[in-house]
């Protein structure tokens, strides 16, 4: 066996170098990069490491896989898990949906590990495709960005260590230490539209266009990102103000700004509101831009802007939280924590609502318009109205909001 390429070991132990986690997570679906990576960490020898490979559940091949991972993770002395994921059903994009599963479920299961951090497999190949694939969806900065070394997802560090590095490289390191890899472990879909991507690449060669070089061009993109998030996040902090959930946007200020500045901070307040998701489109965020201009009303992405004076207030949409339901103390609308005097059996938080609303004479007083008082949260026994603490009737519960202005400041320079 010849000697391991130094330029790997030296890429992961440099990306560590600044902060090693005492166990780090790593994901290994059993494909070339990510077994590559599994190698080189074992090699580095910085962290106790903990593999995990995530069943979607889609292809009969994928429980063997795993265990052949799993099977390499024991010769290693690395400890594996196998996660598998159930939750398709069958509506949106399945690419997307198992894409989110993954790591959410791989988010889950580090927090449950006390792991912080995980690492994964994604190469300069992968980051090259990435461009041209978002290329043919004319993507702007945003989705032509190169992914970054780091990224925190529902408190849990993911990291690409191998970024800088080639499949080919990576390969010729498996095949100097014996190991086979399995191919294309991904979804199909994926795998379709990465395989025609990576053809597309091949074909460019002649042009002096290579994965290194597109994932260069990605990296200077995704420094062009940070610095158009880095103003956005200056422009809100005086367009922006917070009251009781809901945001406010100076109006004179946001027409003063360009409009990519704009659209980030209204996409940020969006968020902020009602989660992150599927995202508003830019046609959409647009179209809400100059509502916000004239003065108009509009909905979009869960939430609902409404002109007052001198201020566009960005709030819930009543419609899209009237089904959710929590018990008090857990988390509703993923954004609320209500709390009472004492044990109150059988109470249920869900939005106030016109009828609750109703039961509410002081909700003037609040200063907050109809539209974010239904859409605030309230606890319910059955039909009647326990209390809204945001609409004047507190009888001694009070509402905690767990998202802050250094979140939306976090949202806005991360997205
Ligand atoms: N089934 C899996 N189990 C464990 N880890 C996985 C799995 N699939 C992917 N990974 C991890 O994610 C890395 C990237 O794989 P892949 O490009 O298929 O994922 P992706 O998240 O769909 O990528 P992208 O974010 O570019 O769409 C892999 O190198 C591996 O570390």
């Amino acid at each position: 066996m010849d000697a391991s390429d130094p330029r790997l070991a030296e890429g992961v132990a440099g990306h560590f170098a600044a902060q090693a986690p005492a166990r780090l997570g790593v994901a290994v679906s059993g494909g070339s990069d990510s077994l590559a990576l599994l190698h080189l960490l074992h090699d580095w020898n910085g962290a106790a490491l903990h593999a995990v490979t995530v069943d979607h559940g889609l292809r009969p091949e994928a429980p063997a896989e795993a265990v052949e991972v799993a099977r390499i993770c024991a010769s290693l002395n690395v400890p594996h898990a196998t996660l598998r994921w159930e939750g398709w059903d069958g509506r949106g994009n399945l690419s997307d949906r198992a894409r989110r599963a993954r790591y959410a479920l791989m988010a889950d299961w580090a927090r449950g590990q006390g792991i912080g951090d995980i690492a994964l497999g994604h190469t300069a190949n992968d980051q090259a495709e990435t461009l041209l694939m978002r290329l043919a969806r004319a993507s702007g900065i945003d989705g032509l960005a190169a992914m970054t070394p780091r990224r925190i997802v529902e408190g849990v560090t993911f990291h690409r260590p191998l970024l800088d590095m080639t499949r080919a490289d990576l390969r010729a390191d498996l095949a100097r230490r014996g190991v086979a890899w399995i191919d294309d472990p991904t979804n199909v879909d994926t795998a379709y539209r990465r395989a025609r991507a990576r053809e597309a690449l091949a074909q460019l060669a002649p042009l002096g266009l290579d994965a290194e070089g597109l994932a260069r061009s990605a990296r200077h993109l995704a420094e062009a990102r940070a610095t158009l998030a880095h103003y956005a996040a200056q422009e809100a902090a005086r367009a922006v103000t917070f009251q009781a959930g809901d945001i406010l946007l100076d109006r004179t200020r946001m027409d003063s700004l360009r409009p990519d500045i704009a659209r980030r901070i209204l996409q940020a307040a969006l968020h902020w509101i009602a989660g992150p998701g599927y995202g508003a489109r830019g046609r959409e965020v647009d179209r809400a831009l100059e509502a916000i201009r004239t003065g108009g009303k509009t909905t979009l992405f869960g939430c609902v802007i409404l002109p007052e004076r001198e201020v566009a207030r960005v709030t819930r949409e009543y419609a899209a939280v009237r089904d959710l339901r929590a018990t008090p103390g857990e988390a509703w609308d993923a954004r609320w924590t209500l709390t009472g005097p004492r044990r109150a059996d059988g109470a249920e938080v869900r939005a106030l609502g016109p009828e609750g609303r109703a039961a509410c004479p002081d909700w003037r007083e609040t200063g907050l318009p109809l539209a974010s008082i239904e859409a605030g949260p309230a606890v319910w026994r059955g039909a009647s109205l326990v209390a809204a603490p945001l609409a004047g009737l507190a009888n001694g519960w009070s509402a905690a909001l767990t998202r802050d202005a250094d979140d939306f400041r976090a949202f806005l320079l991360s997205h």
